[in-house]
């Protein structure tokens, strides 16, 4: 019998994300292929001439998964019924702006959006927040939808997962798909922690440790690091644009995971409400490592934190506490 459709909102769908992002749902990458989607896409009047475009070009494509398309700049219309939301929508930082002024902009947003999903979304909705300050967004998202679980309200690290697992496979010039359970720790910001102390790859002698085949403690504590911290801005600087199939395909993973569970033997990084685990302040939406079943994270338990790691963890946490305090000033 086939299945009955999923409504997906994406919010800023008329951006470079959501132009990447739409054809990915309709074709059954973020669902599954034998599952129909109904897609909601939400931007502001200004865009809605070009939104009107993107809705053009979906009805073009004739995706056979597609079962209808809500655009509109009515956040409760494209918030009715949802029963996953990917939060992309949001306002860019500007040439003369400060990082105070983005995050007024932002939470003040996220603090509206937060009302139209918990009074009009489906109940048990699933949310991920794409945009920028991604996990304070969420954070925000989350205070302000006090009757959306805590559990339903996560953010966006599995583009800075995907960078590491690139950035390895480069490095041993093995298949990215053999490299797994990397871990970004903290905020979607260059203060996050890619670690790979716990990372394998399977090779024709079995899995082994990273560490052992890269045989370069300075690279993977030094410049791998940073690469993965600073990837977004080299993005930007080449493109001139930030990155958009990247930060699409990765949200396709993140739902994905999350709904259909993760592989056996396998982790993913999500941005989560933390609940105190490995002495992240309880509180943040956090990076941890996860594990995904019948539709519900776990943060994986028990992992070792050196001291290295440890600062590192603690630095993004920090980071992660001042933009609290600041998105809180913003909202008073
Ligand atoms: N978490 C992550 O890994 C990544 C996050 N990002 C962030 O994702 C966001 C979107 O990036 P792009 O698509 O490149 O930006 P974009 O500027 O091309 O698109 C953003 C869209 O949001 C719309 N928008 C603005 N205010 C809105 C509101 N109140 N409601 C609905 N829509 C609204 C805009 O009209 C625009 O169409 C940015 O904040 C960016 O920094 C980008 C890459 C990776
Ligand atoms: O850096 C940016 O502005 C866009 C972003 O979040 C990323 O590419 O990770």
């Amino acid at each position: 019998m086939a299945k009955e459709p999923v409504r997906v909102l994406v919010t800023g769908a008329a951006g470079q994300i959501g132009y990447a992002l739409v054809p990915m749902i309709a074709r059954g990458v973020m669902l599954g292929t034998d599952q129909p989607v109904i897609l909601h896409m939400l931007d502001i009047p200004p865009a809605a001439e070009a939104l009107n475009g993107v809705k053009m070009e979906l009805v073009d494509a004739a995706f056979p998964l597609l079962k209808g398309v809500v655009a509109t700049t009515d956040a409760v219309e494209a918030c009715t019924g949802v029963n996953i939301a990917v939060m992309v929508g949001g306002f860019p930082r500007k040439e003369g702006m400060e990082r105070k002024d983005v995050m007024s902009k932002n939470v003040s947003i996220y603090k509206a959006q937060a009302s139209a999903l918990e009074q009009h979304a489906a109940p048990n909705c699933k949310v991920l927040v794409v945009a920028n300050p991604a996990n304070t967004n969420a954070l925000i998202l989350k205070e302000f939808a006090p009757s959306i679980p805590a559990k339903n309200i996560t953010c966006l690290t599995r583009l800075d997962h995907n960078r590491a697992l690139g950035q390895i496979s480069e490095k041993l010039n093995v298949q990215v798909s053999d490299v797994k359970n990397v871990i970004i720790w903290g905020n979607h910001s260059s203060s996050q922690y890619p670690d790979v102390n716990h990372a394998t790859v399977n090779t024709a002698a079995g899995e082994k440790p990273v560490r052992e085949l890269v045989k370069d403690d300075a690279w993977l504590n030094g410049e791998f690091i940073t690469t993965v911290q600073q990837r977004g801005a080299a993005i930007i600087k080449a493109r001139k644009l930030s990155s958009a199939l990247s930060a699409a395909s990765s949200a396709c993973d993140h739902i994905r995971d999350w709904v259909l569970g993760t592989p056996e033997g396998t982790w993913v990084s999500m941005g989560v409400y933390s609940d105190g685990s490995y002495n992240v302040p309880a509180g943040l939406i956090y990076s941890f490592p996860v594990t995904c079943r019948n539709g519900e994270w776990t943060i994986v338990q028990g992992l070792s934190i050196d001291e290295f790691s440890r600062k590192k963890l603690d630095l993004t946490a920090e980071e992660l506490s001042e933009e609290k305090a600041l998105a809180y000033s913003c909202l008073s």
